[in-house]
């Protein structure tokens, strides 16, 4: 199941910031790249069109959570897309996410792997217990989540890369566990809360991990992309 490429999250805001930066990599070189909120609601589906014409992985992010009904009839319009993965909200509740992979299913998208964000990699234990009034350790709802999301017959979940050994145990090692909240040594965490390294991530067991700020903002995006690889995959 594990990636041996690190997921890059294109979160630009026009098509000419993505024209742009998938242009530094060399042609051959085929990525898997995320696709999330802010590049899709600005470009729309032409973007994932563009990219998976380039030979790209994709990721679409557009974390789904809405009554069951409206999220499976949305699923039926993304599985046009033909993309890797995508995701929804695991807090939509096993009704929504079966649905989900229902309106997959219904509309050509079997090959696309579905899976569910527990807790925000933004979320500390502390805000989850202010804000959503979930009064158990983050832990606990995390693997509360992932278990409710293979109850439900998806692939997998996201979650930071240090719940990732306590969701394998709980549900299956082939269970998906894909980690943002990637940050190397000495890179700015910024709104990230739980976070781990690249190596880290690959020692405890990730099965993907996601990184955007610290390549796409970094002086030279493609030796951060590289240095990253080598970490993830511990290469020297
Ligand atoms: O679903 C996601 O991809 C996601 C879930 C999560 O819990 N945390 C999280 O950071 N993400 C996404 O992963 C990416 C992380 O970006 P950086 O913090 O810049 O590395 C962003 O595009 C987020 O939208």
């Amino acid at each position: 199941m594990r990636e041996n490429r690190p997921v890059i999250a294109l979160d630009f805001p026009t098509f000419q910031d993505v024209k742009d930066f998938l242009a530094k990599f060399p042609e051959e070189e085929k990525l898997y790249v995320k696709i999330g909120m802010e590049l899709y609601y600005s470009v729309g589906p032409d973007v994932v069109e563009y990219v998976k014409s380039l030979g790209h992985a994709v990721f679409l992010d557009l974390k789904l959570h809405d009554i069951p009904n409206t999220v499976q009839s949305a699923m039926k319009v993304l599985a046009g897309l033909g993309v890797d993965m995508t995701n929804v909200h695991a807090a939509g509740g096993r009704e929504m996410m079966r649905a989900a992979r229902a309106g997959l299913d219904q509309a050509g998208g079997e090959a696309t792997k579905l899976i569910a964000v527990t807790q925000l990699t933004s979320t500390s234990e502390a805000i989850m217990q202010a804000d959503q009034n979930i009064q158990t350790s983050l832990q606990e709802s995390v693997i509360h989540y992932a278990q409710m999301t293979a109850d439900a017959g998806l692939d997998g979940v996201v979650c930071s890369a240090q719940e990732v050994e306590l969701i394998k145990q709980a549900t299956s090692s082939d269970f998906v566990c894909l980690t943002p909240g990637i940050r190397p040594k000495g890179t700015a965490t910024g709104d990230q809360k739980r976070v781990m390294t690249p190596a880290d991530a690959s020692s405890i067991g990730s099965d993907y991990i996601v990184v955007g700020r610290p390549v796409t903002q970094a002086s030279d995006p493609v030796r951060a992309y590289q240095e990253i690889y080598k970490e993830w995959n511990h290469l020297p």
